[in-house]
């Protein structure tokens, strides 16, 4: 049995924000040397990615606690054809109340929100209003969001409107083939422009790791989009058939370690798409913390993008608290 690597220390407040906040990444010339260089050993990583969801990684009694950083980093998503404004106001009431109040007081936790509500750019206003005051940011998908196949110049507008509407951070997505096809000096350019057409407000790369083809592909983007400005990478859109895994997690942390040892600069990291289990989220975050340290755990480091991850972390935290699921639980799972 291995000793539980997450305690009670590491969550004192449970989703404690940093008291600095982290510098945004000026990016560098593209080192197309460093690039070329990137290396992922295929049967290395996945034997480690294997070994990772058996670790008893979390102690039974500092699960709570850990639930709750989970919530703290969780970019609450709706990206669905038919959404509407109501469907987007109660996303946002949900994101500024994530847990229903008994169970919060029961665990001694107040203030608890998600790191941020994801959005498509149609329904950026509305979000923005509904959390005005929570201090919760609006991120929109953006760039022709999932295939970012439309024109240039109409990318790069819908990327400022969606500032202009009040979105603090913008998903944008890659367009694959410059990988596919080693273009990286498309992919840094195309990505620079991005970085710039996003003003002051976060920017997050979406490599839609599942189209990349190679694990090595992965490393490469990931080197890419940070020599370009990202603060943060991001694994999926959600739409792709193949989205976050732990293999590709590790490649892309790997790369964020690498270009923080060289650069000074921390970018964070978002898996996103098919995380829906509590069970999993612990996973990534005992991820995160071996392999980058207690740093990334924070909200500004560290996002899940994930539609229904926060109901079954709700639901375990219920559990937790009073000893049993709710009817309505037992029936979903009957
Ligand atoms: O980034 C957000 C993803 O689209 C959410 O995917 P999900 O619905 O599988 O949780």
């Amino acid at each position: 049995m291995q000793t539980p690597i997450m305690t009670q220390d590491d969550t004192t407040s449970g989703h404690q924000l940093p008291t600095a906040i982290e510098p945004r990444n000026p990016g560098m010339a593209l080192d197309l040397d460093w690039v070329r260089m990137a290396q992922a050993n295929t049967s290395a990583i996945e034997r480690r990615a294997k070994t990772l969801p058996g670790r008893r990684s979390v102690k039974k009694d500092y699960q709570a606690a850990w639930l709750c950083r989970a919530i703290a980093c969780i970019d609450l998503t709706t990206l669905a054809g038919d959404d509407t404004e109501e469907r987007v106001r109660r996303l946002c009431a949900k994101a500024a109340n994530p847990v229903r109040a008994d169970i919060l007081d029961a665990l001694g936790m107040t203030g608890l929100t998600t790191g941020a509500v994801c959005v498509y750019h149609d329904m950026v206003d509305t979000a923005v209003s509904a959390v005005a005051g929570t201090g919760i940011p609006v991120a929109a998908v953006s760039t022709g969001f999932p295939a970012g196949l439309s024109p240039f110049h109409l990318r790069v507008a819908e990327i400022e409107e969606s500032v202009k509407a009040g979105a603090e951070e913008i998903d944008i997505v890659i367009t694959r083939r410059h990988v596919l096809q080693g273009n990286w000096q498309a992919l840094y350019d195309e990505m620079k422009a991005f970085r710039e057409a996003c003003g002051d407000a976060h920017v997050k790369a979406i490599l839609a790791t599942g189209e990349l083809g190679t694990l090595r592909n992965v490393a490469r983007a990931s080197l890419v989009c940070m020599m370009a400005g990202a603060d943060f990478i991001k694994t999926s859109t959600g739409k792709e058939s193949v989205n976050a895994t732990l293999p590709v997690s590790l490649v892309m942390i790997r790369a964020i370690r690498d270009y923080y040892d060289r650069t000074g600069y921390r970018i964070g990291y978002k898996p996103a798409g098919g995380i829906s289990k509590a069970k999993d989220a612990l996973v990534y975050l005992a991820l995160m913390k071996d392999e980058l340290g207690d740093r990334w755990l924070q909200p500004d480091l560290f996002r899940f993008g994930a539609s229904s991850l926060l109901n079954d972390i709700e639901r375990q935290l219920e559990h937790h608290v009073t000893g049993h699921y709710s009817a309505s639980y037992r029936h979903a799972m009957a």
